[in-house]
Order: C-alpha cells, then sequence, then structure tokens
C-alpha cells in the first residue's frame, strides 16, 4: 500500500554493469516540501540511481521505493511521479500543444491540462510551434510539461538545466522551488553543483557510484575549508616537507601550490625548515564548487568554465568521503 508521504527513500542500492558497479550501497530519503539535488560528476551513476527509482533498471541489490512502494506497484504513477529523464524525444513535425494532448489522452487526464502545463512552464506562446523548431532550452520545458501533465506530487528530473541559458535556469529555480513550497518533492540531478546552488536546499552527492555527502546545502557550506596558496621557489621540495608533514598538496594551473588543512604561518614555518622561499602567500576561503571537486575526489576532471585544471596531489586524508 502507498503511503501517500511524498517520500522517495533508496535503501542499500546497488547495480553493476558486468564489471562496472554504477552504483553501491547508496541509501538516502527525499522528501516533501524541499527541493534534493543529486549531485555529482559525469558517470557517478546518478542516471542509474534515477531509472531504478523510476523502475526503469532492476537493482542488483537494495530498494527504491517512492511513497512506501517501488514504482511498479504505484498504483495510479502519472499522478504520483512526473520525471524527466535524458534525451526527451519528440516527434519534429508535432506541435508542443499536440505534443501534451497525446501524452495526456495516455494518461488518462483531460486535454486541457496541455494548455495549462503549457503555461506552467513558460510555453504558452509556443503552443503552435512545432518542437522540431525547438531550442534545447525549449525542448527541456516541453519535457518538464509533460512531467507536469498528471499533476504529480513528486518530481524527478534528470539534468534538467542542461541547454537552459542563465534566464531558463533562473526560471526553473524558482518553479522548482515553488513546486516543492507547495509540499511536493523534488529530485534534480547535477553534474554543476553551481548550476544548482541556489536551487536546492538538501543535497545528496555521489561519486563513482557511491554517497560521499547527504545533508543540507548550508551544512556543506559552514564546512569549507580554507586553503593556503603559495608561490615556491622549489615547489616539489616544499610538497615534500608538507605532504611528510601530513598535509594535503594541490598543484595550481598558475604554479602555485595550494595547501588544505592548515594554516600560513605553519606553512611558513615548514618552507623554512625545507630551505625553501617562499614568494607570495595567500589565504584563501575554498567555495562550494572547489568543496564539490574535493568531495568527488578528481572524479569531476572538467571544469565547465574553463577554470583552472587542478591536479590533486595525495597527501593526507582529506575525510571527504571514501571512495577510493
Ligand atoms: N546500460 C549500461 N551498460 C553498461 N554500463 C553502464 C550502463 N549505464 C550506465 N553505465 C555505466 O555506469 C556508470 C554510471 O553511469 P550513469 O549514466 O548512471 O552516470 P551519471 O552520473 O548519470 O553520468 P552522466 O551525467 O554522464 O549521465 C558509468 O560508468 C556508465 O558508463
Amino acid at each position: 500500500m502507498q503511503d501517500g508521504s511524498g517520500r522517495i527513500t533508496v535503501q542499500d542500492l546497488s547495480k553493476n554493469f558486468g564489471p562496472v558497479h554504477a552504483v553501491q550501497n547508496l541509501g538516502f530519503t527525499v522528501h516533501p516540501g524541499s527541493v534534493t539535488g543529486f549531485l555529482g560528476p559525469n558517470g557517478a551513476g546518478k542516471t542509474t540511481t534515477l531509472r531504478m527509482i523510476l523502475g526503469l533498471v532492476t537493482p542488483s541489490s537494495g530498494t527504491a521505493a517512492i511513497n512506501g512502494v517501488p514504482f511498479g506497484q504505484l498504483p495510479n504513477p502519472a499522478s504520483v511521479v512526473g520525471a524527466v529523464l535524458e534525451a526527451q524525444s519528440f516527434h519534429p513535425s508535432r506541435t508542443a500543444r499536440n505534443h501534451l494532448r497525446c501524452y495526456a489522452t495516455a494518461m488518462g487526464v483531460p486535454d486541457e491540462q496541455a494548455d495549462r502545463v503549457l503555461d506552467l512552464v513558460g510555453l504558452t506562446s509556443a503552443a503552435d510551434r512545432k518542437a522540431g523548431t525547438f531550442s534545447l532550452g525549449m525542448h527541456q520545458r516541453l519535457a518538464l510539461a509533460t512531467a507536469l501533465l498528471g499533476d504529480p506530487q513528486v518530481l524527478v528530473l534528470d539534468e534538467p538545466a542542461n541547454g537552459l541559458d542563465p534566464e531558463g535556469i533562473a526560471w526553473l529555480r524558482n518553479f522548482l522551488r515553488t513546486f516543492a513550497a507547495s509540499g511536493r518533492t523534488v529530485l534534480v540531478s547535477s553534474h554543476l553543483l553551481r548550476e544548482m546552488e541556489h536551487t536546492v536546499d538538501q543535497a545528496v552527492i555521489i561519486s563513482r557510484g557511491e554517497c560521499v555527502y547527504n545533508g543540507h546545502l548550508d551544512d556543506l557550506r559552514a564546512q569549507q575549508r580554507s586553503r593556503v596558496l603559495v608561490q615556491a621557489a622549489d615547489p616539489s621540495a616544499l610538497v615534500t616537507k608538507l605532504q611528510g608533514a601530513g598535509l594535503q598538496v594541490e598543484h595550481l594551473a598558475d604554479g602555485r601550490l595550494g595547501i588544505t588543512g592548515s594554516d600560513s604561518r605553519t606553512v611558513a614555518d615548514l618552507a623554512l625548515e625545507a630551505g625553501v622561499a617562499l614568494y607570495e602567500m595567500q589565504d584563501e576561503k575554498v567555495d562550494l564548487e572547489q568543496l564539490f571537486f574535493q568531495l568527488t575526489n578528481g572524479q569531476y576532471a572538467s571544469r565547465p568554465d574553463g577554470g583552472p585544471q587542478e591536479t590533486a596531489v595525495r597527501g593526507a586524508e582529506t575525510g571527504s568521503g571514501g571512495n577510493d
């Protein structure tokens, strides 16, 4: 019997594709009333998890439930869950309104719902345009409109911000927050923390199929650790000294070293002991994006902004998640 709670519950969920451990012992609960971000680099296992939640992939072990039951046991799935998965396809010569009416008929909801959801996603003026003429951002909106047809209690969205311009992302943020504020449930995946930073309240962060953070985004912000950035005359001698002292060191793209887990005075003392001259030293507050990078332990290989590529030089354990 479904419990009507609007909760998504994932317990000890694993999926192997042959030798690939796509998802490993994942456990989290998504509650109504807030937007939960399901975040992780490409290939972390987000889509596989969402597909297991939606009954499209059979778990190797563990369970995923919505309203207390597996998706396949929901008596009225379209009115409970609306989902947008990646690579949704639309008949290119069908108008947005007709696309939605086809789905409305298949779901057994009234035709008028098509116009209601077009309005909800801001596509009313494009209702009679063929989907084949739509931009990627408009496709995303149409996919979201399709998910909303059954007036669902729970929304599951896989990378909905892909293809949206900044205005579209701001619109999506407002839409999802309003949807959640009405007491409904939102689980939204993204490989870009920055894109979702101001949209989600709760975050489940995964890396290589494992959960590395599950909690409020504000608590994650509070964990921000500062780094000391130094320009050293002999970086490799300093790295050896710092790592010997149990510190974690990164080589930055501009030639400086980034040291986590210490303060500038300690770093200066260690440099002196190593006989390495320092030309520059700066205390830096680590932002959420960098914390995400650290949590996902280098799996987040490409910076979408083309920003500095940083190579982690493993020193001390960061305590940021055991996904080695
Ligand atoms: N059907 C499949 N057969 C074999 N391997 C798969 C299959 N689906 C996913 N994988 C592998 O499982 C891992 C997780 O993939 P998944 O698509 O779930 O990650 P993701 O976090 O959604 O990444 P992306 O954002 O790139 O889609 C990857 O290594 C992927 O190659």
